[in-house]
């Protein structure tokens, strides 16, 4: 008698309250990561790291809470975010190899093939694919593509010009960002997108990204059974969702457009440009078939390429011209140490890879810039391999996440100084009372680390030694209002807008 006047939501909520409650205590006082200090929500729920990814501001949650807990925080039930320097060789080694964990899935694209290197889980899969292109992204491979890149900084630098001389304000931030969606055109379509000339972003390209970026970020972090979910609802119901899925197919036309093109011209002998589509249609053309690399290959490289390599290099050089507006003293001595340098016949305009590395003062800028604001301002997160592993100095059972996010590790005091929060790029050259180059170095880990560690380093490396140096030498940029901080985005990649600026073009030439 007593159970029917029970219903079945009773009975249903009871269940479910029973099974939190459970949960929960689990959670708390039995999981393996208990002792993991962090927020309360975060170890029972993953809605915490849920909401704090929409936010767009990880990187200063994850200070802050590093700041309160120490070198290990647990950001969700199974997953812990360390800010020990010294474990970056453990995480990220390339003997005992941890894992992507799903997080990477979110990002795989919709074909049947090898998605690319950067969602690949399959360590195997990714090494014997990194393996047949490696060669290309060499510095001396990229190099050989150095005409292409001053292309673009030469069209930048001259419509730098024509804005000084209209004293207009400039969105750099945009500019930037234009720059380095170019060189991806001439490096990996044979030629630029177009979006400096035509100053406006043609066919969506960045917008296809500004629309990605949130919401693989967020469907990465969401129980990997709602995350095709998630995503695949905010490409149904999203206005701006129809936008970006026509620009991503016009990319994925105009990809296969452009390495049909220069098949056909390689056949013909037309081609003699070494840029990284001509090398990438060589493997293919030399031996293909053995190795398995197709033309669908390619194309993922070059999308590949769009997607991770404009936004990032953008972020980077936006960083490093942006602290050293903010830093008139540091910019002073940059600008000297490159005039001295051109006077003496030391760097060349257009300026130089290999000249523009030997200038201390520009490396200690460039490494200042890329350390306060790392393109890729989340946790890089790995799944702990069978047999578990000690993690400052803790141990973790296997099949637990755990990473490390370059915006908070490259904050480390004990090794870039007391002052590690500030800008100061004298610190890569005289390095503070107790800290050594090699360690900083080690700590940089601004293009990941181990063995999976960013293939495109060397391409944006040049282009930010070749374009920052020639803007500082060609002119002198000022914040329009430096009452006024830039805006940040962090999903993956922390992007920089509302940087605008007044440029003048320098008197001696
Ligand atoms: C300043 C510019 C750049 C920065 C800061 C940067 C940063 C990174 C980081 C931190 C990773 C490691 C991600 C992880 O472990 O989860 C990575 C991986 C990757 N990056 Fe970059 N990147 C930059 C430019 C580029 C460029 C220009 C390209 C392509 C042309 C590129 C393509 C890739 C790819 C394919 C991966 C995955 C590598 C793998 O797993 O084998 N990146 N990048």
């Amino acid at each position: 008698m007593l159970f029917e006047n029970i219903s079945l939501i009773q009975v249903a909520a009871t269940t479910i309250s029973i099974y939190l409650t459970c949960w929960i205590i689990y959670c708390r006082f039995f999981h393996p990561l208990r002792a993991t200090p962090g927020p309360f929500l975060a170890s029972i729920s993953r809605v915490w790291i849920v909401l704090k990814t929409m936010r767009g501001d990880m990187e200063h949650t994850q200070r802050a809470l590093h700041k309160k807990h120490g070198f290990l925080v647990r950001i969700a039930p199974n997953e812990v975010i360390c800010s020990d320097p010294e474990a970056i060789k453990v995480i990220y080694s390339t003997k005992t190899v941890f894992q992507k964990t799903d997080f990477y899935d979110a990002w795989i694209p919709p074909n049947n093939g090898y998605p690319g290197h950067f969602p690949t889980r399959d360590e195997k899969a990714h090494s014997e694919r990194r393996r047949i292109v490696n060669n290309v992204y060499s510095m001396t491979s990229v190099l050989q593509s150095e005409k292409s890149i001053d292309s673009c900084t030469q069209l930048f630098c001259g419509t730098m010009s024509e804005f000084s001389e209209k004293e207009k304000v400039v969105d750099l931030s945009l500019w930037v960002n234009f720059y380095a969606f170019d060189v991806v055109g001439e490096l990996f379509y044979g030629k630029m997108f177009g979006v400096m000339k035509e100053r406006k972003d043609i066919s969506n390209i960045m917008k296809v990204l500004e629309f990605i970026l949130p919401t693989f970020t967020v469907g990465g972090v969401l129980p990997s059974y709602l995350a095709k979910l998630y995503i695949f609802s905010s490409f149904l119901f999203s206005p701006s969702a129809r936008g970006a899925l026509g620009a991503a197919t016009k990319i994925q036309v105009a990809t296969e457009t452009a390495v049909g093109t220069r098949m056909k011209e390689i056949e013909e002998s037309k081609d003699d440009k070494r840029d990284m589509l001509r090398k990438l249609v060589e493997i293919n053309v030399d031996r293909g078939e053995k190795i398995n690399f197709t033309l669908g290959d390619i194309v993922v490289e070059s999308q590949t390429a769009v997607f991770a390599g404009a936004d990032t290099t953008a972020a980077a050089i936006n960083s490093i011209l942006y602290h050293l507006m903010r830093n008139p003293t540091a910019y002073k001595k940059l600008t000297v140490e490159i005039d001295a340098a051109v006077t003496a016949g030391t760097l060349s305009i257009p300026v130089a890879y290999s000249e523009a590395i030997k200038l201390p003062y520009l490396k200690g800028c460039v490494n200042e810039g890329m350390r306060l604001h790392p393109s890729v301002g989340f946790a890089m997160q790995r799944v702990v391999p069978t047999g578990g592993a000690i993690i400052s100095g803790f141990y973790f059972p296997e099949g637990y996440h755990v990473g490390i996010n370059p915006a908070v590790v490259q904050y480390d005091k004990e090794v870039f100084g007391p002052d590690a929060e500030n800008y100061n790029p004298e610190r890569w050259i005289e390095p503070p009372e107790g800290c050594d180059l090699a360690r900083m170095d080690k700590t940089m880990i601004q293009f990941g680390a181990g063995s999976r560690t960013c293939i495109g380093k060397n391409i944006s490396l040049s282009e930010i030694y070749k374009l920052v140096p020639q803007l500082v030498r060609l002119f002198h940029i000022r914040l329009a209002d430096p009452s006024k901080e830039w805006k940040t985005h962090n999903y993956w990649f922390n992007k920089q807008t509302d940087i605008q600026i007044y440029i003048e073009e320098r008197s001696f030439r």
